[in-house]
């Protein structure tokens, strides 16, 4: 796992490392800027000038090493100080200093020349310290950014582009887009989570010398992106004198007549990911529809008719025993009485449950229903559904992705998969992981029926949550990636996900 920091859990890291390791700070922003350097240096066209724009603060500190360093290698090198250099930090000072030891001194910004094809701009305005919209020489200066960008120049961001909060992630206009982002120590939520990470271009995570024991000195919520090793060490080795009964018998609770589909995909992804057997359980009229997808897919018909309520505890409690997991939503008839069944039906049985689709819209009416779950409950919703889950707007969800997945995690003692580009999973009271795999191609009717089947069947497998949220998560969106390499975002389906399911552990099996 990558380590997720934020603006103030960097400073608390920079503190212990240099308390803990008496690691001077100029020796941290010389490391920053020594690598900016090299990163510049790197997409530069033969003959390139370099462009350096510094701020006020740290960050422009960084800018300034870098400087030195393309100076010390023989590069063309022109630098700016934007706004009052009376405000600068005292390591800033030092490194000015420092530069005009090398004979170069920094010039008004208006007298910058203009840069195109060949040239790299070296944006070290603003870091994890910005804290409002830029506004005045620095608005002017992140505009002129981008008509060189738009001109040829490459941009290579110090640290965060300027202009984006570190750890929301959200921009404020004016914001810089840049080519290369060099990440000093730690990545940031900036860099993990969108819009932010599509205004990074590509993150080039650096050792600077904070040391990875700096951040067990740090507070506040853990944030991590997961890593496919991570994925692949998590996944159940299938033992040689296993048998079906080894790997679970999960319980799919899903579909209806016109979305047989959605409880096939389910019961498919399950057996694909698996599962030693797949039961689902539906309305008689939707069964035989179900069934017929695939011959490995048993199935028990849930009497009567209509929406489900509570005259189907019973049947669904019976059809629960001897199951290792249930998924429960995509496709159900939902009625007033669907969430109180979820919630009567998880207060009387232990087995791991997987809470997607209509089974979130029939618990949002009253979330109490999940509060007396016997048993470990992950939740799945899109945005929307978050947003009914959590009485606001898809908008608001959006904006607050990280504190509503974990808020809604705690306040119900689960763990919520908050789909989406850059999927979160929050776990009660605790940890925030990042999912970086999938792709635009994925937001097509099914994928989550897919999901949700890869999450119930590791659940089935004894991977306890979160890790069996992640793991899934993460594998899901892997098998889009690899499956839009033959079917294109554009031609990419949900069921495609089922071959590509095949791909990922072929990767990771051997
Ligand atoms: N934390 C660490 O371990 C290290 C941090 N370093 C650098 O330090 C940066 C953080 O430095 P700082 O905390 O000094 O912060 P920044 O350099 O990001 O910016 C803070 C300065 O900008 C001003 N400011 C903020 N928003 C503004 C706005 N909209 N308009 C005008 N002025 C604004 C602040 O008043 C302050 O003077 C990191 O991003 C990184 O580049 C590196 O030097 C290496 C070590
Ligand atoms: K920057």
């Amino acid at each position: 796992m990558q380590r997720v920091l934020t603006a103030n859990q960097m400073r608390e890291a920079e503190k212990a490392a240099q308390d803990q390791h008496g690691m001077p700070s100029g020796l941290l922003m010389e490391n920053a800027g020594r690598a900016l350097a090299e990163a510049a240096r790197s997409i530069a066209g033969a003959g390139g000038r370099f462009t350096v724009l510094c701020g006020p603060g740290n960050n422009g500190g960084d800018g300034l090493v870098a400087a030195r360093f393309l100076l010390e290698g023989g590069a063309r090198v022109v630098v700016s100080l934007v706004g009052d250099t009376g405000k600068l930090t005292s390591e800033a000072k030092r490194n000015l200093q420092a530069l005009e030891g090398f004979g170069e001194s920094p010039r008004a910004f208006e007298a910058l020349p203009e840069a195109g094809p060949g040239d790299v701009v070296v944006d070290a305005l603003f870091g994890t310290g910005l804290k409002r919209a830029p506004e005045g020489v620095f608005a002017d200066a992140i505009g002129t950014v981008a008509r060189w960008r738009r001109a040829g120049a490459k941009v290579v961001a110090a640290d965060v582009p300027s202009g984006l909060q570190s750890d929301t992630a959200e921009p404020f206009s004016p914001c810089v887009e840049a080519d290369v982002t060099v990440a000093f120590g730690f990545v940031k939520p900036a860099h993990e989570l969108e819009p932010g990470a599509s205004l990074c271009g590509d993150v080039r995570r650096v050792d600077i010398g904070l040391g990875g024991e700096s951040t067990r000195a740090v507070s506040g919520a853990e944030l991590f992106r997961v890593e496919e090793k991570d994925a692949r060490e998590a996944l159940p080795k299938r033992r040689a004198d296993s048998h079906k009964g080894t790997y679970g018998h999960v319980l799919v609770v899903a579909g209806s007549p016109g979305k047989t589909g959605a409880a096939a995909m389910v019961a498919l992804s399950a057996l694909r990911s698996g599962a030693g057997l797949v039961t689902v359980a539906t309305r008689p009229e939707a069964l035989p529809w179900v069934m017929a997808h695939s011959p490995e897919i048993m199935g028990i018909p849930l009497p009567g008719d209509g929406p489900l309520g509570k005259g189907d505890l019973e049947a669904l409690k019976a059809a629960l025993e001897g199951k290792d997991a249930l998924v429960m939503g995509p496709g159900i008839p939902r009625g007033p009485e669907t969430g109180a069944l979820i919630g009567d039906l998880l207060a009387s049985v232990e087995v791991p449950a997987v809470l997607d689709a209509d089974a979130l819209n029939a618990v949002a009416e009253d979330l109490k229903v999940l509060r007396e779950a016997k048993g470990p409950v992950v939740l799945t919703p899109h945005p929307g559904e978050m947003a009914r889950l959590w009485g606001r707007t898809t908008k608001d969800v959006q904006a607050h992705r990280v504190g509503v997945a974990l808020n809604l995690a705690t306040s119900l003692n689960c763990t919520v998969v908050l789909k989406g580009s850059r999927t979160l999973i929050a776990e009660a009271g605790g940890r925030v992981f990042i999912n970086p795999t999938g792709n635009a191609g994925m937001a097509t009717g099914g994928t989550g029926d897919v999901l949700s089947g890869v999450c119930g069947a590791l659940l089935a497998q004894g991977i306890p949550l979160p890790k069996a949220a992640w793991t899934a998560v993460y594998a899901h969106g892997l098998a889009g990636d690899l499956m839009a390499q033959q079917r294109g975002l554009l031609g990419l389906i949900a069921t495609d996900l089922l071959v590509g399911l095949g791909h990922v552990w072929t990767r990771w099996e051997r």
